[in-house]
Order: C-alpha cells, then structure tokens, then sequence
C-alpha cells in the first residue's frame, strides 16, 4: 500500500459519497481531522532515568457531538495511524447513532517492557499533556490495543485531579468501582457476536457446521472466541502477536484461554479443572491464519492485514472486521471480485463504543443499570442497524461497508446541513 493508512481509508468513504448526493461543505470538512496534539510525555523510569514517550489525539470531525474513541498503547503508533483510526470512529459513531464525533489517542510504546508503576506515570503524564484538549462535552477518552480499564481509571484520576473535581464522563471503559459500566469489558465481542449471528444465518450458516479463524486473542478477538465456542460454532484457529494454533476439529476456546491467562502462551490444550493437556494442532503464523479455508475470518488485531499482496489467497466465505481497518481498499476490491462479503469494522466492533457511550450517559445522571440492561441495550441496537445496513447494501446492490458509509455519511451530512450550508446563503450576502 503506498500513501498514508488515512488516505487508504478515504477511498471507502470516496466509493461511498459516489452513491450520494451530498453537499460540497459535508465532502470538504470530511477531508480533513478537524484538531490534533502531538504531546512529549517524560517519564520517570524505575531505574531513576528519565524517558520521552510521543503521545497523539485527533479529533477528526465533531459535528455530531463531542468527540470520542480510544487510546492505542503500541510501538508502531504514529500520528497517520491515529489520524485513520479517528476517522473510522466518526463513522462508527455515526452508523450507531452515537451522539458523537470521532476521535482517537495513542502512545508510541511497548507497554510490555514497562512495569506497572512506569505504565501509571506515562498514562498520567499523557493526560497532563492533553487535558485541554480532552473533557466529557470535548473528547472521551477509552480503552484499545494494550491499554485496559486500570489505566482508564488513572486517566480519569488524573484529569480529576487537574479539573479540582471528579469528572467521571471524560473516560469510558473505567473500572466498575470508579464509574464504569458493567458489560463494557465484552461489549465489542459481544456486539460483533450479535452481527456475526444475525447475518450467518441468512447465508445458510449455522453454528455446528461453521468453521471460524479470528486473528487476535485480547479484549475483542478473545471474548469473542469464548461466545462463538459457547454457542456451538467451531472455532479452528486462533492467534495473538506471536502466532496462531490451527485444528481442524476444533479448539476448546476456555481451555486456551485458560492457559494463555496462566502462562500467557497460546497452546491447544484440553483443561479439566487446573489441569491442562495438549491436544493435536499445528502451529501457524499470523499470515496463514488469514489463508486457511474457513468458513468465517475475524480479524480482530491490527491495521492493513488483508492487502493487495494476500487477498487473493484468502479462502474464508464471509470476513468480519473486528480490528479497525485491517483490510486495505486495494484488498477490499479483489474480495469483492471473489464474492467474498465482508461486514466492516465500523458496523462489526462498534459495541465497544456504544456500552461506553451508555457509559457516559450513566455518570452524567448518577444512575446505573443492571448488566441485564445493558446487554439489551446493546444488542437492540446492533440488530437495528445491522438491519439497516443490510437493507442499504441490497437496494443499492453495493457492498456492506459502503453500504455503512452511507448510512453513516446521511446522519454527518444532516449535522452538517443542520448548521447551515452554502446553499442555505445563495444569492444572500
Ligand atoms: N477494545 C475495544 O473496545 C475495541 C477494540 N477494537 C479493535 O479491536 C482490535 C483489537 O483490540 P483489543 O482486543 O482491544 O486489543 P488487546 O490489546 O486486548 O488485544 C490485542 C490482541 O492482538 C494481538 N496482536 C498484537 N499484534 C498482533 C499481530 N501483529 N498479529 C496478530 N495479533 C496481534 C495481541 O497479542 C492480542 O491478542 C484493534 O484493532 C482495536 O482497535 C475496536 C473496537 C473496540
Ligand atoms: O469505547 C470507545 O469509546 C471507543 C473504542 C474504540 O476505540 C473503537 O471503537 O475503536
């Protein structure tokens, strides 16, 4: 792929404004993030060094609202990635009908090789750092790649601290104690579960016969192996940064998890109690994962997965886009070529938004719902616009993730209009 991750993402939302008739001011203020800080976070380290992490927030449009999404912790984090990933979250917001723009984080780091206290003092430094750009009425930070609910809590911390006042709206995905919602920790495999099993069906899948790949074994991919095994379909391989576990029987996905939460390797294992054993399987690499023929491929890691140099091998029926972006639009063209359907990220791991969005909505009224509420909550919407979109695709004879531009682009667009257009002022000076 050559040029930027963001402007590879632009061209879905290009073959998306072709199927509409949209003002110029909509097309011109979507080209461009509306507003980002580039900020050097020092760091005290244990050791009594001191060291300079590079931390982003983007906010790439706000019409809709306040601008929300997560906060990436990753040493390939730069201001591209950060600037597409705050992107797809505008239309992610949009297709759920969030009342929110989109906006993304990241921190250019391997938390791994940093230990819990230095972890504290870069999520606190990179507040410092941001605050003025960040609120519950400007921006809403959240969880993503390598960060979770505890440093979500330091980050509410610490912007409390700086405001002289609890300010528990500025941050979702916070730990239960300090305002989180419950079911946020599984909203998005669970949003993507609801997607994933509406829509099999309608092309004649069911759970015993359907074979699953999912790249990525953390927050979305993980949970997500645990419903779909739990609901009887046959999970074959999964994968995290070191490689995947393929067998083709079938993995007992809660004994992998098991063992991976133990020893923090992924291994085909069999556990009954704390007792575990090795079952048959072959090892795999990230890239074969993504070749293997399945019926169903989630990918759930990282960006640009799927590209022009694989996509012609790839043997899946039907892909979901659990990670952001990890098809490039060069890849998404030969899928379509092949018929292969992909459901898009923007639809497919929007959960995890929306239950923080019912977040949010909890710590502004001080009142909060049963765990019960909010899985229903979720799953009501997931199904409406997955239904919605389905039926945009199928009028329009277009594929699902334009078919999503669309539905998003028509909810920016009427924000937009709403706040008066060019062609509100012809013939007016
Ligand atoms: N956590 C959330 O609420 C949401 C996450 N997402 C997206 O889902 C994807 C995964 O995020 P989380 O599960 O939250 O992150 P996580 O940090 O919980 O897990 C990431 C997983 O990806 C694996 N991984 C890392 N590098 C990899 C590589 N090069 N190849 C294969 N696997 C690799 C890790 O080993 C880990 O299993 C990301 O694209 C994220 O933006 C999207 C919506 C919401
Ligand atoms: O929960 C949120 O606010 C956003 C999660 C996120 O970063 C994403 O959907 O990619």
């Amino acid at each position: 792929m050559s040029g930027s991750q963001l402007s590879d993402a632009q061209i879905q939302l290009q073959r998306a404004m072709a199927h509409l008739d949209l003002p110029t001011d909509t097309r011109e203020r979507l080209k461009y993030p509306k507003a980002a800080i580039r900020v050097a976070i020092p760091v005290r380290m244990d050791d009594g060094s001191l060291q300079i992490f590079q931390g982003y927030r983007v906010r790439y449009e706000d019409t809709r609202g306040p601008g929300k999404g997560g906060v990436r912790y990753h040493p390939h984090v730069t201001a591209d990635e950060v600037e597409s990933l705050a992107f797809w979250m505008t239309f992610k917001c949009a297709v759920m009908d969030l009342p929110f723009g989109g906006a993304k984080g990241g921190i250019t780091v391997n938390p791994k090789a940093l230990s819990v206290m230095e972890l504290e003092r870069l999520s606190r430094g990179y507040i410092d750092g941001i605050a003025d750009f960040i609120g519950p009425d400007m921006d809403i930070l959240a969880p993503d790649v390598y960060t979770n609910a505890m440093i979500m809590g330091w980050m509410m911390d610490q912007y409390s601290l700086i405001q002289r006042r609890i300010s528990r709206g500025v941050v979702t995905g916070k730990p239960i104690a300090m305002g989180g919602s419950l079911g946020r920790n599984s909203a998005t495999a669970k949003g993507a579960y609801t997607v994933i099993n509406n829509v099999l069906p309608r092309y004649g899948y069911q759970p015993p016969n359907t074979t699953v790949a999912i790249q990525g074994f953390g927050n979305a991919g993980g949970i997500l192996a645990e419903l779909l095994f739990r609901s009887g379909y046959r999970v074959v391989a999964v994968s995290d940064s070191q490689g995947g576990i393929y067998a083709p029987e079938g993995l007992d996905i809660p004994s992998v998890k098991q063992y991976k939460e133990t020893t923090r390797g992924l291994e085909a294992v069999y556990c009954a109690g704390s007792v575990c054993q090795r079952v048959d399987y072959q090892r795999i690499t990230n890239a074969e994962l993504l070749q293997l023929p399945v019926d169903v491929l989630v990918p759930a890691a990282l960006e640009k997965q799927i590209t022009q140099d694989n996509a012609a091998q790839v043997q899946a029926k039907v892909i979901f886009e659990v990670a952001n972006g990890p098809i490039t639009a060069a890849a998404d063209a030969i899928l379509a070529q092949k018929g292969i359907p992909v459901f898009p990220d923007i639809l497919v791991n929007a959960g995890g938004v929306t239950v923080s969005y019912f977040e949010w909505v909890q710590n502004r009224s001080g009142w909060y719902w049963s765990a019960a509420e909010v899985d229903q909550k979720l799953q009501e919407r997931m199904l409406r616009e997955t239904n919605e979109i389905w039926h945009i695709a199928q009028a329009k004879t277009i594929p699902f993730r334009t078919a999503a531009y669309v539905h998003a682009l028509g909810r920016i667009s009427d924000a937009i209009k709403a706040r008066g257009t060019r062609d509100d002022y012809q013939g007016q000076h």
